[in-house]
């Protein structure tokens, strides 16, 4: 059951205490209460998902952002290699967390990329062979919003439609694009080879996108994981507007330390509340290394002259995290079917939004974006002179182009007809953006939009690579893909927070469930692997306690 007061609860002794109910913590949350003996209590600091609109529509996601009650509204720093620019940050103050407001993209990353976390922790359960049943156990391949055929859109045997999260195709139709990108990969098959399936752990080429839209509608963590039939158990208590403040009760058994439960405030109260056999952190990988700092757990040399009483020296936690560097580049086009003829229009924008109240269809059902490519740098790039390839392997792309039949998540520079593509990027990544762009600038130079192109919006063809790098200093965002603040490595590793199976370094029953713990970032969206991580730690808690 979803509580909104703590005076609700019957009590605040449980089996398991997760902090956090985001895209993690109610995998975690769902999974252990499979268990009736296992009591667990979910600590939410945000609102709750429940009758949300802007969550719920697809294409209107963009509402939640900016300053609102279901952001926690970051910024960042000053950031110095993008001119100094103080950056929003986005993070989820709400049910469902990050999955309950972000572009709902599903794509795992490459087979390379969990092979890799495999070798690095020295645990074959994280290599993709392993990790690909957690995938499935997370995925319900659902129809599309618009029930077209989806033969040769997706490769049916490396999914799954038994899971819990739902999947889907673009569902709804944008013929003209559609003909266009696809006929792309014809044209230029060398560059932009269609792929028929980019979540098959060989993601190269360009392919269709697939979404955790179900029905027309977001799947999160929350729809999927807190579905009612779930929250109806008796043994699953969820507590929303709880933020936990910090772990107490610390003792030391047999040289490593537990804690018997966390502090979490409501309102103008703090209360305790105590877990008899785990504790999880799920607040994400902004979250959770601020529960654990204020916890004493994290480096002595920042915790001391802070007032902390340090009471696992752990330096790694915090440090070292990662993102991918997104900016978007826009066309003009002649045709008219794009995201502009309904978000231009009042009339089709209110059209659109009957439509999807009505029946979960139509251009709202989905978000803008229908194909995305992952490429690779040229072999021969003079940036290998200096730089080792960062990505995990052969089949690992360093870029990702996003198409989108309007500007997407650009700002509208005018009235008009647009295409864009997003470009999100990995390390090195000025050289990486500036080959991004030339990429995408060398799609749309295909014979296929010959006849629809107008013109980019902004000249970056011929202008000096000075000139572009300022343009791109200028332009990136984050994408939000926030990871590894709270990384695991191997079990006799110095350095990481986590050993494999994500207890913390120095602690007992006290793991971390979330995208904090991800090494290195995967060559993807991080949802898809975040909801695998989650269910496999899942596994690894029932296999503890059963
Ligand atoms: C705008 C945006 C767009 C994105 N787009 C995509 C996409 O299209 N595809 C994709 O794959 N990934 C996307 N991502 C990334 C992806 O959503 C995240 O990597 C993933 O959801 C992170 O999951 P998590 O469980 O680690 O954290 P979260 O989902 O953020 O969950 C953490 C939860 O903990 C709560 N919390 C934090 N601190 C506390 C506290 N002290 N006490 C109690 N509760 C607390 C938060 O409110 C939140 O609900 C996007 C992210 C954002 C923000």
């Amino acid at each position: 059951k979803v509580y909104e007061d703590v005076a609700q609860l019957p009590g605040l002794s449980y089996d398991f205490i997760v902090a956090g109910g985001g895209t993690a913590g109610l995998v975690v949350a769902n999974r252990l209460t499979e268990n009736s003996k296992f009591k667990v209590l979910v600590l939410e600091a945000g609102v709750s998902n429940v009758g949300v609109l802007d969550s719920e529509i697809p294409f209107l996601v963009g509402n939640l952002f900016g300053p609102t009650i279901y952001e926690w509204n970051y910024t960042t720093t000053p950031q110095s290699g993008l001119n100094g620019r103080v950056l929003s940050y986005p993070r989820a103050h709400m049910l469902g967390g990050c999955s309950s407001h972000n572009g709902m993209v599903y794509s795992r990353g490459s087979a390379d990329d969990f092979n890799r976390y495999a070798d690095l922790t020295g645990e074959p359960g994280w290599s993709w062979d392993q990790i690909l049943l957690y995938f499935f156990k997370n995925e319900k391949i659902s129809a599309p919003a618009d029930h077209h055929n989806i033969q040769g859109q997706f490769n049916p045997s490396v999914h799954s439609t038994k899971g819990v999260t739902s999947v889907s195709l673009p569902g709804f139709d944008w013929p003209i694009f559609y003909h266009k990108v696809l006929q792309t990969t014809k044209e230029l098959p060398e560059e932009f080879p269609f792929n028929l399936d980019t979540n098959s752990g060989k993601p190269l080429g360009l392919g269709w996108r697939q979404s955790t839209i179900g029905d027309g509608t977001r799947s999160s963590s929350a729809t999927s994981y807190l579905a009612s039939e779930f929250t109806q158990r008796e043994n699953l208590h969820v507590l929303v507007h709880a933020q936990v403040s910090q772990l107490v009760d610390p003792s030391n058994v047999a040289g490593k330390v537990v804690f018997g439960g966390v502090r979490f405030s409501q309102g103008a109260s703090q209360f305790t509340a105590k877990a008899t056999k785990e504790i999880i952190l799920s607040a994400g990988t902004v979250g959770t290394p601020n529960i654990l700092m204020h916890s004493g757990i994290g480096d002595q040399t920042i915790l001391k002259p802070l007032g902390i009483p340090t009471v696992l020296d752990l330096p790694s936690v915090g440090k070292g995290v990662q993102d991918h560097p997104f900016f978007s580049a826009v066309w003009s086009v002649n045709f008219t079917q794009t995201l502009e003829s309904i978000t231009q229009n009042t009339t089709r924008f209110d059209e659109a939004f009957a439509e999807w109240n009505k029946s979960h269809t139509g251009p709202f059902a989905m978000l803008g974006p229908t194909h995305i490519a992952w490429l690779r740098l040229d072999p021969n790039s003079s940036i290998f002179e200096n730089f080792t390839d960062p990505s995990a392997g052969q089949d690992t792309p360093h870029i990702e182009l996003s198409f989108s039949p309007g500007v997407g998540l650009a700002p509208l520079t005018g009235p008009g007809n647009f295409l864009s593509i997003g470009v999100v990027a990995s390390d090195f990544d000025l050289f990486t953006l500036r080959e991004a762009l030339k990429s995408a600038q060398r799609f749309f130079k295909a014979p296929v939009w010959q006849d629809a192109i107008i013109g980019p919006t902004q000249n970056l063809e011929n202008i000096t690579t000075d000139a572009l790098d300022a343009f791109i200093r200028n332009a990136v965002t984050p994408s939000s893909h926030l990871v590894g603040s709270a990384v695991m490595s191997a079990r006799d590793a110095e350095d990481g927070v986590v050993i494999p199976d994500l207890l913390i370094k120095g602690a007992r029953a006290l793991r971390i469930i979330d995208a904090s713990v991800f090494p290195i970032i995967p060559s993807a969206h991080t949802q898809a692997a975040t909801y695998a991580v989650a269910e496999r730690a899942a596994d690894l808690i029932k296999q503890r306690w059963m």
